[in-house]
Parts: C-alpha cells; structure tokens; sequence
C-alpha cells in the first residue's frame, strides 16, 4: 500500500459505489471508468477539495481489489460477492427498497434472506470505514443502500463525526410502514449525527416516524431548506434532521459548455441529426423512474395526431444501462425499445430517424453538447429525488436559450419554478406542455432560462455540500421544551 494509502483520512464518504468502476477491456486489460448516477456526479467534486478518501464497491462482483489512488481520488473497495450483489444491491436495495421510497410504482419484494445480507454487507462497509478513517474524523455516509451504516459505524467508532444523506425520496409513512424492517432501518439511519435529505418533505416524513414508530421525542416545527433544522433525541444525543437540495458543479459546466470544441461539438450535432427546426433531449439511466417511456407515449401520440412535424423535429433519448439484471429494468427497456421502433416506424424517413436512441452512455463532453444542442429539455420522472440532469442543462444554458420541460415529481421542481412543470400522470397535460415549450416565444423562453440559470449557478454543489458539513459541525444543546412525544404532538394538534 503506498503511503498516501496508510494515511488515516480526516473526511471519508462512504457510498454503495466508487465514483469508478473497474472494467475489463476485451484485451483482457482492467481500466477504471466513471460510474453511472447523480450521486458520483455530486460528490466527486466534493472529495477532490478536500482530499478525503472514498469507501465502496468497485462495480465488479468478487473482486479483491486493495486501496488504490485513482485519478487523485483516494479510494478504498469493499468487495461484492455475486450473492450480495444478487441480494444486496438488485435484491434489497433495488427491488425493496427503490421502489418503496418512489411511490411503489412497482411492487416492492420483501424477502427475507435479501434482509440479511443487507445487514451483512453494511457492517462491512462500517467496518472497512473504522479502519480508515482518522480520530475524530468525519464520515460522510451516502444513500438508501447504506442505512444501516451510521449506528454500526457509531458503535465502532464512537469519536467519529457521522452524516447520512438519502438521495432518493424518503415515503410517506403509510408506505414506509409497508417494511418489515422499518424500524431497523430507522434505529440504522439515527445513527448519524445529521440526516440529510433533498426535501423538507422526506425530513418531515422522518421526524413523524420517529415519533410515532420509535416512540422518540422530536421537534414539530416544520424543517426549512438549508435552515430550521428538526432535532430527535436518541440514545442520550440529539439527532439533527435537515433538507439539503444537492446540485451540480455549475461553473463548471457553464465554462465547459461556452468552450471553443463543444460549441462546434454541438453545431455539428445539429448537422448530423439533419438541421431539424428543434431537437428535443431526454437523458436518463434506463428507470421506470425516469417516465421514459410516457414521454415516448406522448411523443407518438402528437406525431400520429400531426401536431407535431416529423420533417421539423428529432428527439434523441440517451439511456444509460442501469441494474440491468433486475426484471423490471429488464421489461421496461423492451417496452422502451419497442416503442422507439414504433414511432420510428410510422414517421422517419431514410436516413432521418425521428428518434435517436442510443442504449450506452456517452462521454461528458458529448452530453455537454448536446445539452448546448437541444432546445426543449424533456424531463418527466414519475417519482426523482433531486434529478442532476435538469440542473445540468439549466447550468449549460448560459446562453439563455432552450426550454426545460420537468415532471413536478422530481426534487428539482421545488428549486426550478420557472420551467414548464408538468405533471406526468396527465398524459394530455405533459403533450399540451411538450408543444407549448417547443412552440414558445423566444423572448418569454428567455425570460425563463435566465431564473433558472439564476438559481443554479447561486445554488450549486458545493453550497450543498457546505451547507450539510456546516450543519453537521458539533451541535450544541436544545432546550428540553423543544422536544415532544407523538402523544403530546397529537395532544397540541387537537387543542
Ligand atoms: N457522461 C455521461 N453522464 C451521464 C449519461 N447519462 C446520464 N449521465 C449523468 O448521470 C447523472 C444522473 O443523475 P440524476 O439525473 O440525478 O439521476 P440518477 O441517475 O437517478 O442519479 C447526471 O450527472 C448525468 O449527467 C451519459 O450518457 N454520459
Ligand atoms: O448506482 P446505481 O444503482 O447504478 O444508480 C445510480 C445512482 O442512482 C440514484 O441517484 C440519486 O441521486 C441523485 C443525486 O442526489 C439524485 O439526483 C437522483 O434523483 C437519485 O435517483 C441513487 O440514489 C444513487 O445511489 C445511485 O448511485
């Protein structure tokens, strides 16, 4: 191990996934290759500023891979046998877990021995961060596949600092109650010192459970976004629980995207795609989530009633393979594909296909252009936690052109008002809006894109980021009265 490995780290995240994934080459050589989501888009920046180290799972099943600098990022692997990730990752986290947190818009499976190893796997991941993080260090714990973590990591180390963030929804308590694990996964999650979350709503949702679930004190009062933090007294400490809306590297993007080579990157696009009036643009992991498939729907419905010109407009859908093992991501790229053929079949031409649809992720500098590209943004989840894709293009829009179409069920619908918001169970409603968008004047899309611009650029990741480790720092005391029982919340409420 080399020396800049042995070092015990001052700031640690702890995440299911390394922001690399080792992949083997068809020459038989292994290469570290950026990892899919939001998530490492988010942190990434975060770990390189303040030089900390990076615990999770390289991406390949049994492989012991040792410590290892990557790119500057000091990373430490946890390994993955095909039965956790069988039963950890597709099972629990995938199949239970991310469809009870959005909406059940699949059934969750509750499976017993999925459970286990959930539990199993989480204790190694505390167990690989005691080991290197430094006394008194601060460990910043990522997402829903880690909810354990915070209170088995507490018990190992009790001088850490710990933080949880969820990055997806956290439900309604009449679903979360659905699990047969609940409380577990709330004893897990108390375990930190401040728990995270996009949204005031999913901290709200988190201090009721805690009352009525636990049997916890808690504070009332509403959670406010970056403010008004909701206390839980647990196990002799005060637990912080606040709303956090992640967000991107803005200036970052914003310098990529006025450069010289993806300026002629994203006019040559328009080339290639056949100088059509307008492109629109979906860019999503392939999610049931994601409402991929209702914004084909929508599409083919406005083609065949001729509101829309096929010789006028392209629309091009990136879909990254995500879980690709699971049935449901399984069925929905079929019912996705099936659906591009469809429309392709009725309205393209040859050699000018009315959709692009390509099934692989492409590299940043091609996606930044296209974002410059493309003039109406389609972004229509079902149910998201944040959605890094509509803040990206929004930061890439300096120029104030384009037009943002965003679900109202996604974490950035708070932040971005000013977008065309739609709500994606109303399939007229999201045709009606797809039209408005690409049929809007230029002045008023103008108007739009500068509030949205406004807000990104002031609200990027690294205020996030700055903002969740300024409120995780050490608290001090709360007045014993701030805290109330659910009987005495209930008691309040009806008097
Ligand atoms: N380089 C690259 N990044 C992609 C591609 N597709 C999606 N992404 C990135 O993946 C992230 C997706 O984050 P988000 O919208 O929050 O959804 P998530 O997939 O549920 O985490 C964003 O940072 C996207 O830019 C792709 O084809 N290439
Ligand atoms: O690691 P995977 O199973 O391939 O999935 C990729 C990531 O998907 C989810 O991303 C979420 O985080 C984003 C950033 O906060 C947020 O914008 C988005 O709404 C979420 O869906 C997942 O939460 C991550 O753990 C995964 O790495």
């Amino acid at each position: 191990m080399s020396t800049d490995l042995e070092k015990l780290s001052e700031f640690v995240v702890v995440a299911n996934r390394l922001p690399v994934d080792l992949e083997t080459d068809e020459d038989g050589s292994k290469n570290w290759k950026r990892s899919p989501g939001g998530l490492v888009t988010a942190l990434e920046p975060i770990l390189r500023q303040r030089d900390g180290a990076w615990v999770g799972w390289p991406g390949v099943a049994d492989e012991k891979v040792d410590p290892i600098v990557v790119d500057g990022l000091r990373l430490f692997p946890v390994e993955l046998t095909s039965q956790d990730l069988a039963e950890y990752y597709e099972g629990f986290s995938n199949d239970t877990l991310w469809p009870l947190y959005h909406d059940v818009l699949v059934a969750p499976t509750f499976e017993r021995s999925w459970w286990h190893t959930y539990v199993a796997v989480n204790q190694r991941f505390a167990e690989e961060t005691a080991r290197c993080a430094a006394d008194g260090a601060t460990v910043w714990v990522q997402d829903y596949q880690l909810q354990l973590v915070p209170a088995m990591l507490r018990e190992l180390r009790p001088d850490l600092t710990i933080g949880f963030f969820l990055h997806i929804p956290f439900p309604p308590v009449e679903l979360f109650m659905q699990l047969p694990w609940r409380k577990e996964i709330v004893r897990g999650m108390l375990g930190a010192d401040l728990i995270g979350f996009h949204l005031p709503g999913g901290a709200n949702n988190f201090l009721f459970l805690a009352r009525k679930l636990l049997g916890l004190k808690t504070t009332t009062a509403g959670v406010g976004v970056r403010s008004a933090l909701g206390h839980v007294d647990f196990d002799s400490r005060v637990v912080k629980v606040g709303a956090f809306p992640i967000s991107v590297d803005s200036a970052e993007l914003e310098r990529q995207s006025k450069s010289d080579s993806v300026l002629r990157r994203a006019r040559e696009l328009k080339e290639e795609l056949g100088n059509p009036e307008k492109i629109l643009l979906g860019v999503d992991r392939l999610d049931y989530t994601k409402g991929i498939d209702l914004r084909l729907q929508a599409l083919k419905e406005l083609l065949d009633e001729d509101r829309l010109d096929p010789e006028k407009y392209t629309m091009v859908q990136l879909a990254t393979p995500s879980r690709e093992r699971v049935q449901h991501y399984i069925d929905l790229r079929s019912v996705i594909e099936e659906q591009v053929g469809r429309i392709n079949g009725d309205h393209s031409q040859i050699g000018r296909p009315v959709v692009h649809y390509l099934y692989q992720p492409v590299d940043r500098e091609e996606l930044i252009a296209l974002f410059v590209a493309a003039d109406v943004m389609l972004v229509t989840p079902m149910r998201d936690g944040m959605n890094l894709v509509a803040k990206e293009y929004v930061a890439c829009r300096g120029d104030l052109g384009g037009a943002l179409v965003l679900s109202e069920f996604t974490g950035a619908a708070m932040e971005l008002r000013q977008s065309y918001l739609v709500n994606p169970h109303d399939l007229d409603g999201v045709k009606n809006t797809i039209l408005t968008a690409v049929h809007q004047d230029p002045k008023e899309g103008r108007r739009r894109m500068a509030a949205l611009h406004r807000q990104v650029m002031t609200h990027d990741v690294h205020q996030w980021a700055e903002s969740f480790l300024t409120a995780l720092a050490p608290p001090g005391p709360l007045p014993d009265d701030q805290f109330v029982t659910e009987r005495e919340s209930n008691f309040a409420r009806n008097n």
